[in-house]
């Protein structure tokens, strides 16, 4: 057995999972277990300078799982593919081996990575452990472009890595010329693949010059392959081997738990009801530490900011596209030094920003995907101390993203209906997560990794296995009849939230007007409560057996009416699809609700009966 350490970090070190890949495909890959079986990794010839190298230029102690594997393995000249998750360590499993000299190959590590910020951030960290590194993308001048591109061809004084962006690798002959020159001359160590998964058209990210990327075995041949990603399951996993071509490839995947993480969903509130509620839980239990809180668009980005800074006190930044680049350095600034402990910003910029000790993660709008989702969630607990996700979900979430969805598809540029259907399919993943309140949220979550999970490793650490007892499971099939009825006689000219409030029996006015009082399907869920029944119709719309239709009006704005889709009452019938969880209903609680509908509870039978004349 190695008698290398392997830290208590974010990740586990179980590496015995395996995933089986088609024959006609490729060759079976061995797993990580096989090769550690096998294997002593610290018996090769390379681990003396991996130790050494390890200590010196990167201030570490140990490995995690899995690195030393991918070390040894790129070293030897192996191809390999590293799955890890978010957090996890892959960057050190090129960069160690990019710095040593001992390995099999010599020469440039060539690192193709999709992200300039993540790219700008990782070699200012090199430069700053004095790692020899060059940067070739289109923030470069053509002063620098010669530089490099003389140091490279001259190669007295060789960088150890060199950073590319796909599409510059696609495009520049002249990068091109100077790799065959480089190659020719046996001094390309390795091509690095980060962000695999961007290679793959089944994956969530797919980049047309990635998908070139299968150029480099063709052209390289001997020069070996690392692939990594964080997200890549069965169908990606292949694409990336088949479009890599490394068929042979280390192939080294652990479990992508996350330990550290305390994952948790929460009802959405109205606007302040929430921000303050966010307020508290950063004051109690996160009180001067740092946290991403998650928004939808630029504006919720400064509201909540502004929010939790003047109303509650809290030093709270927004952060977001639309900020000149000097406004951004700003708030990163701030954030790494304390300025500000809680950065409110939108998905796509929070990329750029990497802190290890961020201490919790909250979603004031849900995420698109479950690859977002874990993506996101995952810049919590990097250095692997306990730190808290909370998702505030609330169903008019999910129709914003898909309406959103729909937009773009219309407005923007051509997305394929496959496409809109994939991003619509992600939506309502995330949907079903925030309602399956009676499985543990990491079997979820993992299993959208093909990864099958013990709810006892969960040991209590998300909301579900915490609150165990207080869940009921109820089947709704009749219930969701009733609204697929009622749905059907609106004829499509009745909002979401129309809809509902008939459901529920509202007497208000604008039900009554117009007649809805009178229909048979009126007050059907009455009793029900309104958390159950946003429950039951975001149950219905996962299923697609809902949708909101988006309809021009006369002032050049669009509704959303809801509709029934392709499904008909009978499939309803015959699937055993229809139960919802909930938590139980306390009796103030069913009061309330009664309360909220305006209609009051019998004192004698304790159901709910509409008394009012
Ligand atoms: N062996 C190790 N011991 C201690 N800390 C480590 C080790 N390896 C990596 N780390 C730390 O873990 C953090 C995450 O590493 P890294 O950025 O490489 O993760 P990643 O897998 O690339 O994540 P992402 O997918 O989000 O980019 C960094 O702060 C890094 O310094």
């Amino acid at each position: 057995m190695p008698t290398y350490d392997l830290d208590d970090s974010a990740v586990t070190t179980d590496t015995s999972l395996t995933l089986t890949l088609p024959a006609a495909v490729h060759e079976p890959i061995p797993s990580s277990s096989d090769s550690q079986e096998n294997n002593d990794q610290t018996a090769t010839p390379y681990y003396r300078e991996i130790i050494s190298v390890l200590a010196s230029t990167f201030r570490l102690q140990s490995f995690r799982a899995n690195q030393l594997e991918a070390i040894n393995a790129t070293m030897s000249g192996k191809d390999v593919f590293v799955l890890m998750p978010t957090g996890g360590g892959k960057s050190l499993c090129y960069q160690l081996p990019a710095v040593c000299k001992s390995g099999s190959t010599q020469g440039v590590t060539v690192v193709i990575s999709p992200l300039i910020s993540l790219m700008n951030d990782q070699v200012t960290s090199l430069r700053n452990k004095n790692v020899e590194v060059e940067l070739w993308n289109s923030e470069n001048s053509s002063d620098d472009v010669y530089a490099i591109n003389r140091r490279l061809n001259e190669r007295q004084d060789l960088p150890s890595m060199l950073y590319l962006t796909p599409e510059k690798l696609r495009e520049s002959t002249a990068l091109k010329s100077t790799l065959n020159g480089l190659s020719e001359a046996g001094l390309l160590s390795r091509f690095v693949i980060d962000e695999a998964h961007c290679i793959s058209t089944w994956g969530r990210d797919f980049r047309d010059a990635y998908a070139k990327l299968d150029w480099l075995r063709a052209t390289y041949p001997d020069v070996p392959i690392m692939a990594l990603t964080a997200t890549a399951n069965e169908s990606v996993i292949n694409d990336i081997i088949q479009r890599l071509n490394i068929p042979d490839c280390i192939f080294l995947k652990q479990s992508f738990n996350r330990p550290s993480l305390h994952y948790e969903v929460r009802e959405k509130k109205k606007k302040l009801i929430l921000i303050k509620e966010i307020a508290e839980f950063i004051g109690t239990r996160h009180a001067n530490e740092t946290g991403i809180v998650y928004c939808f668009s630029r504006k919720e980005c400064e509201e909540v900011a502004q929010a939790l800074r003047d109303r509650h006190g809290l030093k709270a930044q927004h952060y977001h596209a639309k900020m000149t680049s000097a406004q951004k350095k700003l708030v990163q600034e701030q954030w790494q030094s304390g300025g500000a402990h809680v950065i409110v910003c939108t998905i796509a910029f929070a990329m750029g920003i990497d802190n290890a000790d961020v201490r919790f993660v909250v979603h004031y709008t849900m995420p698109k995907s479950m690859d977002a989702y874990y993506q996101e969630t995952g810049r919590a607990g990097r250095d692997g101390r306990p730190a808290d996700c909370v998702l505030f979900y609330h169903f008019s979430d999910a129709m914003r993203l898909m309406n959103q969805i729909k937009h773009d598809r219309k407005l923007d540029m051509p997305l394929l209906e496959e496409d809109e259907k994939r991003l619509m399919d992600n939506v309502r993943q995330v949907m079903d997560y925030c309602m399956n309140i009676s499985q543990c949220r990491r079997i979820q979550i993992l299993r959208h990794f093909d990864e099958v999970f013990d709810q006892k490793d969960c040991s209590k650490r998300c909301d579900v296995c915490k609150n165990d007892a207080q869940v009921t499971t109820q089947d709704i099939t009749s219930e969701a009849i009733d609204v697929v009825h009622l749905v059907r006689l609106m004829l499509g000219k009745a909002t979401t939230h129309h809809c509902k409030a008939v459901f529920l029996g509202s007497k208000k006015h604008r039900v009554k007007e117009k007649g809805h009082d009178e229909l048979p399907g009126h007050g059907k869920g009455r009793g029900m409560g309104q958390v159950v029944v946003d429950q039951l119709f975001g149950k219905l719309v996962v299923m697609e057996v809902l949708h909101e239709k988006e309809i021009l009006n006369g002032t050049g704005f669009f509704n959303y009416y809801l509709q029934v889709t392709r499904h008909s009452v009978e499939s309803i019938e015959f699937t055993d699809n229809y139960c919802l969880s909930f938590p139980a209903r306390t009796p103030s609680q069913r009061i309330a609700d009664a309360e909220n509908e305006r209609i009051h509870l019998c004192g004698s039978c304790c159901s709910v009966h509409d008394t009012r004349a």
